[in-house]
């Protein structure tokens, strides 16, 4: 499959962009207003405390700032952070030599929590409520099970697959918070913060249309301004204007609402196998090969909120928004 601009999955080129453009304190951290808040109360309670801080989990599509916020919270409580992922830890012994090398107050940030596996997930619970594992010594009949104290640690956990989530796990944060989309506003702040930090000059309209087409996501703008500068810096005399953002998005096929692949492939099957639905979730990703739940969690949630596709009890249904974005008739009466 050849490179697709629009899709939130992570390239190398992006994570070298996303670290120089990651803000570094909670001030600088455009939009989600309601995690942002919450975090700030909860790290400065903490702090007074002098203790670590809760638990927290965050979760939402790709490419909202999950990992971006997890590292401001290590910078905020001006401790070290630990990185690892769900998948990369393959055995509880792998898990316990991490957290055994905490120091008091570290972040753990995991990544792709709901990937852990079992026997990995369940050494957590005591050492997220207890600070504390049992480990397992020798085998057989002279086997023992010894105590081992950990450092208080702060366990910040990362998914966008939440419906996934064990209950135990899940209820062993005592911060949850869904990064929600960005508005075309916090977008368009965000592009400016970014065209500074890359030395880029871009004009208002300008900005405004590469945020209008980032499909409400920090890490497509970065993406897609990036891509634009190019053009700009080889086309034009670098400075990025809303004739330029438009002619660059046309040529990178990105339309005016940022919709990706999998996107539009959704709609279109919704439209053209099911007469726009009601259709159920499952069936659409039995039609498209996709994961229902991927669907569910990552997919849908832009396209219900910007209302192209409409849940309803009996099914998903395509709305007259969809059908006029694609200059489509909508033929079936409803
Ligand atoms: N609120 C924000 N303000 C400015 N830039 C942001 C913000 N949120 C995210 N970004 C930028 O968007 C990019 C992606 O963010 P991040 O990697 O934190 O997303 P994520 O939610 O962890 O994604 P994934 O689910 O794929 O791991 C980064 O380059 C980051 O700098
Ligand atoms: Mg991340």
């Amino acid at each position: 499959m050849g490179k697709r601009i629009i899709t939130t999955d992570l390239t190398d080129e992006d994570k070298k962009v996303d670290n120089t453009l990651r803000p570094q304190k909670l001030d600088d951290y455009i939009g989600q207003t309601k995690a942002k808040g919450n975090l700030k109360v909860y790290i400065e309670a903490a702090k007074q405390r002098m203790e670590s801080l809760d638990h927290v989990l965050f979760y939402g599509p790709p490419g909202l700032g999950k990992t971006t916020l997890a590292g401001i919270i290590a910078n905020e409580m001006d401790v070290n952070m630990k990185v690892t992922s769900g998948p990369a830890i393959e055995k509880p012994g792998e898990m316990a030599a991490i957290l055994n090398n905490l120091q008091e107050g570290d972040v753990l940030f995991v990544d792709e929590i709901h990937r852990l596996n079992r026997q990995v997930e369940e050494l957590l619970y005591p050492a997220m409520e207890d600070f504390a594992i049992d480990i397992v010594i020798g085998k057989g009949s002279s086997a023992k099970s010894i105590r081992l104290d950990l450092p208080k640690f702060t366990l910040v956990g990362a998914t966008t697959r939440a419906g996934m989530l064990t209950p135990p796990l899940r209820d062993r944060f005592g911060v949850v918070n869904r990064l929600e989309f960005y508005t075309v506003e916090e977008l368009k702040e965000i592009i400016c913060r970014s065209s500074d930090v890359f030395q880029v000059k871009i004009e208002e309209d300008g900005a405004l249309e590469l945020a209008r087409r980032s499909r409400g996501t920090p890490r497509l703008a970065n993406r897609l301004l990036k891509r634009v500068r190019d053009f700009a810096q080889v086309k034009y005399d670098g400075v990025i204007t809303k004739e330029i953002a438009d002619f660059a998005l046309d040529l990178l096929e990105v339309d005016k609402l940022g919709l990706d692949n999998t996107d539009r492939e959704i709609l279109f099957t919704m439209i053209n196998k099911f007469d726009g639905g009601p259709v159920g979730i499952e069936t659409i990703a039995t039609t498209i090969g996709e994961d229902s739940g991927t669907i569910e969690e990552v997919y849908e949630p832009y396209l219900v909120q910007t209302g192209l596709i409409l849940r309803t009890p009996r099914g998903r249904v395509v709305s007259d928004v969809a059908y006029k974005h694609f200059g489509l008739r909508q033929e079936k009466l409803v």
